[in-house]
């Protein structure tokens, strides 16, 4: 089955068609049951009516032949003529039954001879039953009459007998169709019980699967694993779910780089915090460690800051610590670390960076700044310069900690010597 196919079907419709295959086995075997019972009914009937029509009409027919035999034996012992008139009627009656029987196409062919020599027989005994009542009968007459009269109902008799071997044919039949019945219906039961148990197993299936994916993205979740996305195509109400689920995966995944960057920066000048900066120090240290690479680090500091934040207030001299913050950045290359360490004091990490490479980089620094000037929204022009302290791996310091300590006692020395300076620990 093309699984594309099924999972493009809402849900709701997914159940409707299931419960349908559901009901298939039971309208299979409602129309089966109907189309047998129909046949074995008519079966019945005939069974029940065709034998009961030939035992009735063939009692009637012999007692009609015993009726009209014994007026003749009356008339034989004591002749009146109103016998023989009522045996003229009785011998009508018995021949409309011959007729009516004989007219009958279900006496199979055996009974149809069977009822032709016995009316054979009835018609010889009428010509007997005539001479007795033309009054010149004899014994003989009479006692010929009575053994036609008995072949007539030996006749009948066998004719019962027919009709019990086409009654037991007929059960044999019933049975044979019973068993036929108990096979269509149990095949039809069991076909069906195969398409339910299918169309079950679809359903299932078909809603199963993209849960137990929910259920491993969702324990990917648990793992704090943000990247699973769920891979299920499905076009129906899961698919929008797991289209649903993927997106709220992502928007908490940049949440989470949004959170992880603002727990590195600084909020005010956007440069890593002091917290990142020891971090990346010591990574730094052990790196240079390894390699035996050289390592640098800068410390910066705005000199007489406190005059620019008491002439210009607080969120001009923020403007300033930002344009320093950016200035440092453009001078310097994309794998140097810029941090804020804490104030209006600022620190550099430069990576495979020597003491003659820092002094460079930091007399950059300071010749920018010194070039430059912040315009505050207010229009007022600030012009900062800073002093910058350097210390070098493993020269000065050999841990984060002391390399800062030199780094910052490198940048007292600078302030002591009038600011706008470069000093080496
Ligand atoms: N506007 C602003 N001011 C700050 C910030 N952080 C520290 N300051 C100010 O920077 C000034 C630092 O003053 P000091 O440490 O006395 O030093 P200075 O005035 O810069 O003088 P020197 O460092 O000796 O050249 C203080 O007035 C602080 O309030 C900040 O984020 N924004």
């Amino acid at each position: 089955m093309n699984r594309f196919a099924f999972t493009n079907l809402p849900l709701r419709t997914r159940f409707l068609v299931a419960m349908g295959i559901v009901f298939i086995p039971l309208l299979a075997v409602a129309i089966g049951s109907s189309i047998f019972l129909g046949h074995a009914a008519n079966t019945l009937n005939q069974v029940v009516e065709q034998p009961v029509y030939k035992l009735q009409t063939t009692t009637r027919l012999q007692n009609q032949i015993r009726k009209a035999h014994a007026l003749v034996r009356d008339y034989a012992a004591t002749p009146r003529y109103t016998l023989k008139d009522q045996f003229e009627s009785e011998a009508r009656a018995a021949e409309a039954v011959f007729i009516e029987m004989l007219g009958k196409p279900f006496f199979g062919p055996r009974e149809q001879t069977l009822l032709a020599n016995a009316r054979r027989e009835w018609k010889d005994s009428m010509v007997l039953a005539n001479v007795v009542f033309s009054s010149d009968a004899s014994r003989a007459t009479l006692f010929q009459l009575d053994q036609r009269v008995n072949q007539i109902m030996f006749t009948l008799e066998q004719m019962y007998e027919t009709f019990y071997a086409e009654i037991s044919a007929q059960r044999t039949q019933i049975n044979e169709s019973e068993k036929g019945f108990l096979l269509i219906i149990s095949a039809t039961v069991g076909l069906g019980l195969l398409i339910a148990m299918a169309g079950a197993a679809w359903l299932a299936r078909s809603v199963l699967v993209p849960l137990r994916e929910f259920e491993k993205g969702v324990a990917h979740f648990s793992n704090e694993n943000l990247s699973y996305r769920l891979t299920l195509n499905n076009q129906d109400e899961i698919g929008r779910l797991a289209l649903e689920f993927n997106a709220m995966a992502e928007r908490l995944l940049a949440h989470r780089h949004k959170l992880e960057e603002l727990s590195v920066r600084d909020g005010l000048t956007g440069l890593y915090n002091r917290r990142e900066l020891e971090k990346r120090l010591q990574q730094e240290i052990q790196r240079a460690r390894r390699y035996r690479r050289p390592l640098s680090v800068l410390m910066l500091d705005i000199d007489h800051f406190k005059n620019v934040n008491d002439r210009y207030g607080h969120q001009a001299g923020d403007e300033a610590l930002i344009t320093v913050a950016d200035l440092i950045q453009l001078n310097v290359r994309p794998v140097d670390v810029v941090c804020r360490y804490g104030g209006e004091e600022l620190a550099v990490i430069l990576p495979e960076t020597d003491s003659e490479g820092a002094h460079t980089v930091a007399e950059r620094i300071r010749g920018t700044v010194e070039d430059s000037v912040t315009t505050t929204p207010q229009g007022d022009t600030i012009h900062v310069t800073v002093s910058i302290g350097l210390a070098v791996f493993p020269r000065d310091g050999d841990t984060a900690a002391s390399l800062i300590h030199a780094a910052d006692q490198a940048l007292y020395a600078a302030k002591q010597e009038g600011r706008n300076l470069v000093r080496s620990h």
